[in-house]
């Protein structure tokens, strides 16, 4: 969300930032209603301090003056009485709708209401081609034992997978190489809850639009978290840090829920769109400095960039567009990797900086050396996510007997060089 004194100061850059993410915020009610607010809570004001001077006066008054300004006081309290539940109901209404700002995009993004406007910026590596017919994913695993959709759908409904022998330890080896990538980095490796709390996805921004991709638990007490973004957004929420305890890095393994309502058709085989993933994230909470988070989206990208050219994986980097990079992107880049079957990059990494949007939802503050409280400004982004980027692994790195080569960097984490049948 946005800070109501910089949508008063700046009402056209607002405007212009709902319209470029093709946003139906009334910007109009919003400002209508901050100035019933001000003008109630001045009202208010006015009427608290007549009530104390009221007061005062009636300690001092002679006792023939005191009643009639006991009764004047017991008429001040009856109209707050009816006007401070007026302004918290306004202010809960304004409250709602600074949720729905935006943060303004930044002016490189390119402009268009969809992903059909997102633009490919760089690509590393070739398509590799094949010299006998390459297998796709799913056959790759049928052919070697690797996996069970039947008994996974059995057990587990729609969405659902099973890895078994070479493929189960290759996910495990890829995790830990992907996590060791982050620690060599400087991030603070941590494992957290994949069960959170609603608030925490208010913070996040998941809520309210997004709340149809969340499963609830226990009737919403507590919900399943779509990505480990969410629990570290929230960790030190409601705190005041000090500015040279900045900036936090954390990167966090954990399993990630999502429902994918919406979805319904795509990608319905194989491993790259479950309902239960693996992601290893990337997460940054740093001082309210535009340099500074610059900085880290670049640093973020390039560990991502790293870890896919160590996986020696074809890919390209795209540069989301201001409709498709959502309500409280400032900037967002994907990767997205070559799948040989589909004959198309498919987005496997998603870097974003957020400015100060998660930081007001989420009270994410810090203390400058002056004694000054800023909102903080948060970055995010992927490290590796499985099983989506085994459809990668498996289809680019085949061999014609249906082995698949394990990356030299992988190789010290898996302890083979291929992957080979389960027995
Ligand atoms: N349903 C899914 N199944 C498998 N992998 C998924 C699914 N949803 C997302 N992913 C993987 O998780 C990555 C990050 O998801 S994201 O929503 O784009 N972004 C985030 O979650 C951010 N926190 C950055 O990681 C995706 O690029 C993709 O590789």
């Amino acid at each position: 969300m946005l800070d109501i004194k910089f949508i008063r100061e700046n009402p056209e850059a607002v405007r212009q930032a709902i319209e470029k993410k093709g946003l139906t915020l009334e910007l109009d009610k919003l400002l209508e209603l901050d100035q019933e607010v001000q003008t109630l809570k001045r009202t208010i004001e006015k009427i608290q301090a007549e009530r104390n001077a009221n007061a005062k006066a009636a300690a001092r008054a002679k006792p023939e003056e005191r009643a009639a300004m006991i009764e004047r006081g017991k008429e001040i309290g009856r109209q707050l009485a009816e006007l401070e539940p007026q302004l918290r109901t306004l202010e809960a209404q304004l409250k709602q709708l600074l949720y729905l700002t935006p943060t303004l995009p930044w002016e490189g993004a390119p402009v268009g209401p969809d992903d059909s406007f997102n633009v490919e910026t760089r690509v590393h590596g070739n398509p590799r081609t094949f010299l006998f017919e390459p297998l796709d994913h799913v056959a790759l695993m049928e052919k070697n034992g690797w996996g069970d959709f039947e008994r996974a759908a059995k057990v587990s409904g729609s969405r659902s997978y099973i890895l078994k022998g070479d493929l189960m330890v290759y996910e495990q080896a890829l995790l830990r190489f992907a996590l060791d990538r982050m620690i060599q980095a400087g991030f603070t490796p941590m494992s957290v809850p994949s069960l959170t709390k609603e608030e925490a996805l208010y913070a996040h921004g998941q809520f309210p639009a997004a709340r149809d991709q969340v499963y609830a638990v226990d009737g919403g007490e507590v919900y399943l978290a779509g990505t480990a973004e969410v629990l570290l957004n929230y960790l030190h929420a409601g705190e005041i840090l000090a500015e040279t305890e900045l900036p936090k890095t954390y990167c966090a393994l954990s399993p990630c829920f999502r429902s994918e309502a919406g979805s319904a058709g795509r990608d319905v085989r194989g491993l790259m769109r479950v309902h239960q993933f693996n992601k290893v994230e990337q997460y940054v909470l740093c001082k309210a400095d535009l340099d500074e988070s610059n900085r880290w989206f670049e640093t973020m990208l390039s560990i991502s960039e790293g870890i896919l050219q160590a996986l020696e994986l074809p890919y390209r980097v795209i540069e989301v567009s201001t409709g498709d990079m959502g309500l409280g992107k400032y900037r967002q880049v994907d990767l997205e990797t070559w799948v040989p079957s589909e004959n198309r990059y498919r987005e496997t990494h998603s870097c974003s900086a957020l400015l100060d949007w998660q930081a007001r939802r989420a009270g994410l503050r810090y203390r400058d050396e002056r004694g000054k409280i800023h909102y903080a400004y948060t970055l995010n982004n992927t490290a590796l996510a499985t099983p989506r980027i085994l459809v990668m692994l498996l289809e680019n790195h085949q061999n014609e007997d249906g082995t698949v080569n394990v990356p030299r960097a992988v190789q010290p984490y898996f302890g083979k060089e291929k992957l080979e049948p389960s027995a």
